[in-house]
């Protein structure tokens, strides 16, 4: 069997660390390569440190030479390194899984241009059970499609940087057009002060941030009498990794494209 030869952007955030040891721990897969910005402190250091084992991969700022040696590039790090990152991704032909978020209407463009050159999996959440939920939430929009509330409020750690969480604007777009609404126009992010009643049409966003919180998300529909609420909570981030190595062999041997987790699961 030949291994899949990984690349990972970030590899001493979060998501990265647990990158570095699911990629480490997975048979089909050979971590060849592992990047930070070039000032970081952990440039030099050996990427399976982070999985506590020696892995003679170094840690570079080289992403273009890294990517020379990769099949496949996993980035979790900020819009502008992705950006960055997926410009080199598309130089050496490598396939990309980007599990960034918070990127402007702009950085989404790029993206999809370079997927017109070469295969991407683009993905706000990777876990199998939030991607479960955008069909949940698709069936419940369809049948409380009068009468009901939406409401979404997602809560994460102290040291998220964007918001809402770029799981919640995919469960907003996903309800939006269900409901055959405009998402942009209609979505309120955040209330103060005398508002108002609610408009009908409206889907609201509420945001919370604090401690060690992985990742919850919960889409309420009120309507007069009851309350639907479907929520997702995530306990490790173990499942985001997990989810990527599969957008990984998804890509695997596939031409140009743009993906997301959907077409990964089979569930378009
Ligand atoms: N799609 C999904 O399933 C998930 C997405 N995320 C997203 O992944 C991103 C990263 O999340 P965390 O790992 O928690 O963040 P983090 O802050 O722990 O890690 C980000 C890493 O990227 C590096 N980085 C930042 N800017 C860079 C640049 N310009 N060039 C190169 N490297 C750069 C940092 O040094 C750091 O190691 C966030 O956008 C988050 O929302 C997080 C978890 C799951
Ligand atoms: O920053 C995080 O942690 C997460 N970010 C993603 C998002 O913005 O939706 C996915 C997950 O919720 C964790």
């Amino acid at each position: 069997m030949s291994q899949i030869r990984i690349a990972i952007a970030g590899a001493s955030g979060r998501m990265g660390r647990m990158l570095i040891e699911t990629t480490m721990k997975a048979d089909d897969m050979l971590l060849v390569a592992a990047f930070e910005h070039p000032e970081s402190p952990f440039i030099g250091r050996d990427a399976g440190e982070f999985a506590g084992v020696s892995c003679g991969v170094p840690i570079t700022g080289d992403v273009l030479e890294g990517l020379s040696k990769a099949d496949c590039l996993i980035d979790f790090t900020r819009p502008e390194g992705t950006l960055q990152h997926i410009a080199l991704a598309r130089q050496a032909k490598c396939a990309v899984v980007i599990g960034t978020t918070g990127f402007s209407a702009e950085g989404k463009a790029a993206i999809a241009d370079a997927a017109r050159e070469i295969p991407v999996v683009f993905a706000p959440n990777m876990a199998v059970g939030v991607n479960a939920v955008f069909k949940l939430l698709d069936m419940a929009a369809r049948i409380l499609n009068e009468g009901y509330d939406v409401e979404i409020i997602e809560a994460h750690h102290r040291l998220k940087v964007d918001a809402p969480s770029g799981t919640a604007l995919r469960m907003g777009e996903v309800v939006a057009e269900a409901l055959g609404r405009d998402l942009e126009s209609c979505a309120i992010y955040g209330r103060e002060g005398v508002t108002g009643e609610r408009e009908g049409q409206t889907i609201g966003f509420a945001t919370v941030r604090g401690g060690d919180i992985v990742g919850d998300h919960t889409v309420l529909f009120a309507g007069i009498g009851e309350r639907i609420e479907i929520t997702h909570k995530s306990s490790s981030r173990m499942s985001y990794a997990t989810g990527s190595l599969r957008a990984a062999r998804f890509l695997a041997g596939r031409d140009a494209g743009l993906f997301d987790m959907q077409d990964v699961l089979g569930l378009k």
